[in-house]
This record gives C-alpha cells, sequence and structure tokens, in this order.
C-alpha cells in the first residue's frame, strides 16, 4: 500500500486507491512538523518490501566475509613473483606502466578506504629506486585527486622515461618532493600517514643508505605506544627491510598497520599482524591464476583492491566524523518543509547519492512500542510522501493501530538529515 507524508499539521492519510485487501483502510496523523522538519504520513495499497529483511542482509554479509577469511589465500615465494612479472609484461602482453597505474590506484583506493580524508591529511610517501618505488608514485598521484595532500620523498631516482614521467606528473600538480635531510626524525608532527614504496619483491640483503635510516625512521615510529597519536604506516607490497619470504627476521623492523599485497601476498605477509591486509592489483589473468593456483578473494563490485582476513573491531566511542559543511541557519531554509525536501532531494540524486530516496520510517504499535526500518520513497506531492508496503507488514499492522510515525532521509554525504 502506498502511504503519504502530509504537509498539514493535522493532516489525515487517503488511501490512493481503495485497498484490494481485507484489512481496513488506515487513516494516519501525525503531530505537527518541527518548522525545519518534515513529519507526516499516510497510507494505501498492497505492495512487495522492497529492502531484504536485517536477518537476511546479515546472513549474506556474514557469509561473504566468513568466505573471504576461510578461503586460503596463497602466498608467493620471491621466484613466483618474480615469474609472474616477466609473463605479465612478456607473452602476455602487459607493459610495466600499465601494471604500475593499476597498483598504484589500488594502494590509493585502500588507504583512502581505511584512512578517512577526513583524519588524515598529509600522506608522506617514501619512494624507492625501483618498482615499488613507481607503485608509491602512482599511489601519491591517485591520493592527491583523492583529496589528500601527498608529500613525497624520492631520494635515488631511477633515470628511465616511466620514473621521470611519473615525477613531472607530480611535479605539475606541485606535489612537494622533500629531500631527506629535510624530513624531521620524528614524522609524527607532520604527517598523518606514511607509505612505505621503498622495496617490494626483489628487495635482498640489508638496506643500504638512506634507506637504512629511513627504514630506521619508520621503526621508531611504528614503537610509539599509543598508535593514536602516530601516523599509521602503509606498507607497499612488502614491508621495506623484511626478507620477501620470511618476514621480520631480526624482530627489529618495520610494523606496517596496513599491508597492500599487490598481484598475491608473498609469503612473508603471512608474519603480518596489523590490521590492515589488502589486496590490490586487479589485473591477474586466467592463465596466471591457473598456472600457479592462486587463491585468491574476489573483488567486490568494481573495486581496486580487496580486505584479506577479518576486519578489526573498532573502538565504537572513537568513531567521529569532522563535519565541515557551513553552518545551516534557519533563514536559509525554506518556510515550506516540502519545498525544501524537493530542493535538497535534487542536490542528493544530481550529487550521485546512492539511494537518495531510501528513508528510515518508525511507526508504534498500540502498546507505544517503536520500530524502525528503511523503506524506499515512491513520490512526492503536495498530498505528501508515498512509499509501499504490504497490508500484512508490520508497518501496516503498527500505522493501523496508531497514526504516528516518523520518517527520517540521512545524506551522509551533504552532511544532511531531513
Ligand atoms: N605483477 C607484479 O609483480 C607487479 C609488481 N609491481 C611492483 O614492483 C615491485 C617489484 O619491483 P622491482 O622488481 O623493481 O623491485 P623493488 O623491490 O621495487 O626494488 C628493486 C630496487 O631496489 C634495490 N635494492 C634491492 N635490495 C636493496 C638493498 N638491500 N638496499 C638498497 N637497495 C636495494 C635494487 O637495486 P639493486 O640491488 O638491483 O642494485 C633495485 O633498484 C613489487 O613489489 C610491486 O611493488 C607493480 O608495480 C606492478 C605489478
Ligand atoms: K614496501
Amino acid at each position: 500500500m502506498p502511504f503519504f507524508l502530509s504537509t498539514s499539521a493535522t493532516a489525515t492519510a487517503t488511501p490512493l486507491c481503495p485497498p484490494p485487501s481485507p484489512y481496513p483502510s488506515p487513516h494516519f496523523r501525525l503531530p505537527s512538523p518541527p518548522r525545519r522538519g518534515l513529519a507526516f504520513l499516510a497510507a494505501s495499497a498492497p505492495q512487495r518490501d522492497l529492502f531484504p529483511t536485517p536477518r537476511q542482509a546479515m546472513a549474506s554479509l556474514a557469509t561473504s566475509t566468513a568466505a573471504a577469511a576461510a578461503a586460503e589465500v596463497t602466498h608467493l615465494s620471491q621466484r613466483d613473483a618474480a615469474d609472474i612479472d616477466e609473463q605479465l609484461m612478456g607473452p602476455l602482453g602487459f607493459s610495466v606502466d600499465q601494471l604500475m597505474e593499476l597498483a598504484g590506484l589500488s594502494v590509493a583506493t585502500a588507504v583512502a578506504e581505511v584512512y578517512k580524508l577526513s583524519e588524515h591529511t598529509r600522506v608522506l610517501i617514501i619512494c624507492g629506486p625501483g618498482n615499488n618505488g613507481g607503485d608509491g608514485l602512482v599511489a601519491a598521484r591517485h591520493l592527491y585527486h583523492f583529496g589528500y595532500k601527498p608529500f613525497v620523498c624520492y631520494p635515488k631516482r631511477t633515470a628511465k622515461p616511466l620514473y621521470s614521467g611519473l615525477v613531472t606528473q607530480l611535479e605539475s600538480l606541485a606535489i612537494p618532493f622533500v629531500p631527506v635531510e629535510d624530513l624531521p626524525q620524528d614524522l609524527s608532527g607532520q604527517y598523518d600517514i606514511v607509505i612505505d614504496a621503498m622495496f617490494g619483491f626483489s628487495f635482498h640483503g640489508t638496506p643500504r643508505p638512506p634507506f637504512d635510516d629511513l627504514i630506521q625512521m619508520l621503526v621508531s615510529l611504528s614503537v610509539v605506544g599509543d598508535s593514536a597519536k602516530r601516523p599509521p604506516i602503509v606498507s607497499v607490497d612488502i614491508p621495506s627491510g623484511w626478507h620477501v619470504e620470511e618476514g621480520d627476521v631480526s624482530g627489529g623492523g618495520i610494523k606496517p598497520d596496513m599491508l597492500v599485497s599487490l598481484t598475491a601476498p608473498k609469503l612473508c605477509a603471512k608474519k603480518f599482524t596489523g590490521p590492515h591486509h589488502f589486496l590490490g592489483g586487479r589485473f591477474v589473468p586466467p592463465p596466471i591464476s591457473s598456472k600457479y593456483g592462486l587463491e585468491l578473494p574476489p573483488y567486490p563490485g568494481t573495486s581496486m583492491c580487496v580486505r584479506i582476513g577479518k576486519v578489526p573491531s573498532v573502538d565504537i566511542s572513537s568513531l567521529r566524523e569532522n563535519y565541515i559543511s557551513p553552518e545551516l541557519l534557519e533563514n536559509q531554509v525554506m518556510p515550506n518543509p516540502f519545498d525544501q525536501f524537493r530542493t535538497w532531494f535534487d542536490e542528493a540524486v544530481t550529487a550521485g547519492l546512492r539511494e537518495p530516496n531510501a528513508m528510515a520510517l518508525t511507526t508504534v504499535n498500540k502498546a507505544g512500542k517503536p520500530s524502525s526500518r528503511m523503506v524506499l520513497l515512491k513520490g512526492v506531492d503536495k498530498q505528501g510522501f508515498v512509499w509501499y508496503t504490504n497490508y500484512g507488514s508490520q508497518k501496516a499492522h503498527d500505522l493501523s493501530e496508531n497514526s504516528n510515525a516518523a520518517l527520517l532521509f540521512y545524506w551522509n554525504e551533504m552532511n544532511r538529515q531531513l
């Protein structure tokens, strides 16, 4: 049955058409809306529920998470990682530029997924001389376009057109290149994230200058007790200085908070104990997967990265968002809340928000027990707001017993609710 929201403080719901059901045609009335609020509802004609039940949704989420965690993920030896690299860029027809672009984009998207821009703006990317460093240069560019403020430390530049091109691209964005000697000994005060793109799967031996000191800088950063007071460290493919297969052999190496494995995790990733392990490099073709028997988690939707393993439990009290929208003053809103709704709704649609017509509907049964559920708005006009439910649903029962109800639209990306 479609339900209306009425503009009038004493609105009585009118069915859109006579209800073809044994249930009575409900009339609903809501209390007067607050000046800038929109509050009202009413009802008629049967329809299916548009959202899965919370139980169904939870079950499906739990299944996919458990499946990803349960599946054995392949870890590559150094030899296999190099072989795969050669095959991709040989018989399989890829160029290094292409793979590096996708790898760096994966790193940037994984970083953005975990470390929100509102909390972490300044990103230091430390780049090494090889392709791992190239991934860092690409990630810096994408992070810039995502709104972050990258700084690049690139002490051993490689004189190849691929790398000089990446440097030129960053310079055209006015991204600062910071000489090693200008880095503060304690990086905490100046950066909100540090990306370690020094060495990847071709690392061998012990780090040579200046990377030995840079790695020590990250080691001292990672031993600061309170992780909330220091920038997180994100390692690209391998925590630099770790043995590619054995991991942090001495125990005195970098302890990254996040590892973004590329193509497939290397053996050392089994020793990674940080909270965020992601896989990136969404370009592995079936000939590689089957030849190396790769078991990798599927990438969700169009994402360039996927989390490996469990999602860490979060301290709910620490979750916060810095709202940066300008304040909303009484004289900036329209006198008619429905006009205001229409303006904001159109803006939400234009901004490309996902399901801007999703709204929380709260009904109350005759015993006074409230119940909320997400439903989809199907229309709005001078008479009110319309959505559908069926006559047997809990919402219909509640509304037939108690005409009080409330609607809430929440457009997070626009910092608006109504
Ligand atoms: N499909 C894929 O596989 C893809 C891979 N991609 C990325 O490529 C990465 C592998 O890149 P890579 O082979 O260029 O090696 P990498 O680890 O960056 O370093 C080599 C440089 O480090 C140097 N170096 C070594 N040891 C050192 C030491 N102890 N101390 C000092 N320097 C040392 C070494 O110098 P050398 O010892 O040879 O003189 C050389 O200059 C991989 O991990 C991933 O991030 C993506 O871009 C795309 C898809
Ligand atoms: K690295």
